[in-house]
């Protein structure tokens, strides 16, 4: 393993103190100008709940000038865009905008902040004294750290005081050493890490009640009224359902005396802001979620891997990577490998697939220069088996994968057409958390490191500043700002 392999988080828990070698000092950078003008609004999610409000997102009209994700009442993720700035944005996009539940990969908003009427700075300690934690949820994914560290060092800068939660909503819900206050140094050296240091979790007491109730109760013996959730469709359910519960929720804590009404009267506002953190990237509105690319890159490292073993033995591989149902990595992964035949979960094959599996095959064969059918000259009687030395390409295959009638198909019985049909010697690889694991790419590791520079007067508090904008450098000029969001983003930073 290379030195830049993750460790479990609980080995990785001394690391998470004031210290280590990271050229990062505790002194909080200082702020200057930037000078991008245009951003694309993918992987981020922001949303508010004020108490008393309904349970509807505030109009849009209300809202912003600047367009935003925001978590639908429906309890699934839907995509806004402010009317009221429909004259200063650029929509490049495509009807996924309002999608639900599944992806919209083209959804892109352009804008141009030289148009915008109002534009904010993010000042130093202009959040003095509020509270603010950050949770990673859902399935681990490579540029998580990243993330972290971006929200806890903008969190300090701006004055709050910042919280780790750890193991996802399971801490929240527990409580306890899991929320842990933060500091500059607590995420030095972490930026290059796969995995999560805080730790993630699948938790099902949040998806009770009572659950939600605990960790409401846990957020406010701490004083916290920012959360940033960084997970994937479910966590960010989870996410949108407590912002939704959160009037009644404190109204609960309060008539079982788990709570003060001063506390009450404090809390009556809950910021939250969601970081698209999935390698499956299958949310609706983003061009792609924090771990898809390298999760893509860890697809193309192994299938360059394999493709020398099936080219040395005249093998066909099956390779089954991860997505559940979504079928981004299968379908790219395939695409760029030059993969023979892809089975992804959006365009399901007929149920006679076998027949179109083994055509393809033959038809991937008889591209060869050497194994042309022609009536005048049929091929000598053992075709099958010259072709099939012909046939060393993998074939994608993404788990969950299913036919027009919903029924599995299996790696197995993929392997199963391929032998009978083609005598091909075949074998199955299933990536499995290999997918996930490894370090981040560049790019999403990049997408940490600039900042985005953006005016919103929706959500109040610190996290309307983390969106707004800013862009710093520590003293020894290294770039400590945080992008919220993943993907495309074109936002250079000033030196
Ligand atoms: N409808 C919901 N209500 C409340 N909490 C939810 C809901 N859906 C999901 N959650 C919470 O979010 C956690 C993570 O959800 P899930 O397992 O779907 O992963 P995810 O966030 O979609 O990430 P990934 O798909 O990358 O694994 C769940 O274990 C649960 O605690
Ligand atoms: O790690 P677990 O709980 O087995 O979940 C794996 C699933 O989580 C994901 O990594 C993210 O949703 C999927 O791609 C994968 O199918």
């Amino acid at each position: 393993m290379g030195s830049h392999e993750g460790k479990p988080p609980s080995l990785l828990k001394p690391l998470l103190q004031p210290s280590d070698s990271d050229t990062d000092t505790d002194q909080i950078p200082r702020q200057t100008p930037s000078s991008h003008s245009e951003f694309h609004l993918n992987a981020t999610l922001q949303t508010t709940c004020k108490e008393g409000s309904s349970e509807q997102p505030v109009p849009a009209k209300r809202r912003s000038r600047s367009p935003l994700l925001q978590l639908g009442v429906s309890g699934l993720p839907t995509c806004l865009l402010s009317p009221s700035c429909d004259d200063t944005f650029e929509k490049d996009t495509d009807s996924n905008i309002n999608c639900s539940g599944q992806r919209g990969n083209s959804s892109r908003i352009k804008m141009s902040l030289h148009d915008l009427p109002v534009r904010r700075k993010m000042t130093q300690g202009s959040c003095k004294g509020k509270g603010m934690a950050v949770l990673t949820s859902g399935g681990d994914s490579q540029g998580m750290n990243a993330a972290v560290r971006a929200v806890v060092r903008v969190g300090i800068y701006l004055g709050c005081k910042v919280y780790f939660i750890r193991e996802g909503y399971q801490g929240m819900v527990d409580g306890g050493d899991n929320i842990q206050e933060a500091s500059w140094g607590s995420v030095s050296g972490i930026i290059h890490k796969g995995g999560t240091v805080i730790g993630s979790a699948r938790c099902k007491d949040f998806t009770t009640r009572e659950g939600r109730l605990k960790g409401a109760k846990n957020l406010l013996d701490k004083g916290i009224t920012n959360l940033v959730v960084i997970g994937g469709d479910g966590s960010l359910t989870g996410a949108n359902l407590f912002r939704q519960e959160w009037p009644s929720i404190l109204e609960e804590l309060l008539k079982q005396d788990r709570i003060t009404a001063e506390q009450k009267a404090n809390f009556a506002h809950l910021n939250i802001v969601g970081m698209v953190g999935s390698i499956d990237n299958d949310f609706c509105g983003t061009d792609m979620t924090i771990g898809t690319d390298s999760a893509l890159h860890r697809i193309i490292d192994c299938i360059d891997a394999i493709v020398s073993t099936a080219y040395s033995h005249q093998r066909t591989f099956i390779l089954e990577v991860m997505g559940r149902n979504c079928g981004y990595l299968a379908l790219v992964g395939a695409l760029t490998s030059e993969a023979d035949f892809v089975f992804v979960p959006e365009d399901p094959p007929p149920v006679d697939w076998q027949k179109k599996l083994y055509l393809a095959l033959v038809g991937a064969l008889a591209s060869e220069a050497d194994f042309v059918f022609i009536p005048e000259w049929p091929p000598e009687k053992d075709w099958p088996a010259k072709l099939c030395r012909k046939l060393s390409q993998a074939i994608k295959y993404l788990p969950r994968a299913i036919d027009r009638d919903g029924n599995p198909v299996t790696a197995e019985q993929v392997k199963q057409v391929v032998v009978e049909n083609l005598q091909q010697d075949t074998r199955i690889t299933v990536l499995g958390h290999v997918n996930a694991g490894g370090s981040p790419s560049a790019v999403q590791i990049k997408e940490f490191l600039v900042t985005a520079n953006e005016t919103s007067d929706v959500v109040i508090g610190p996290l309307k500043q983390l969106w707004h904008d800013g862009c710093f450098h520590s003293q020894n000029r290294k770039l400590a700002g945080v992008r919220f969001s993943d993907g495309n983003q074109a936002c250079p930073s000033s030196p």
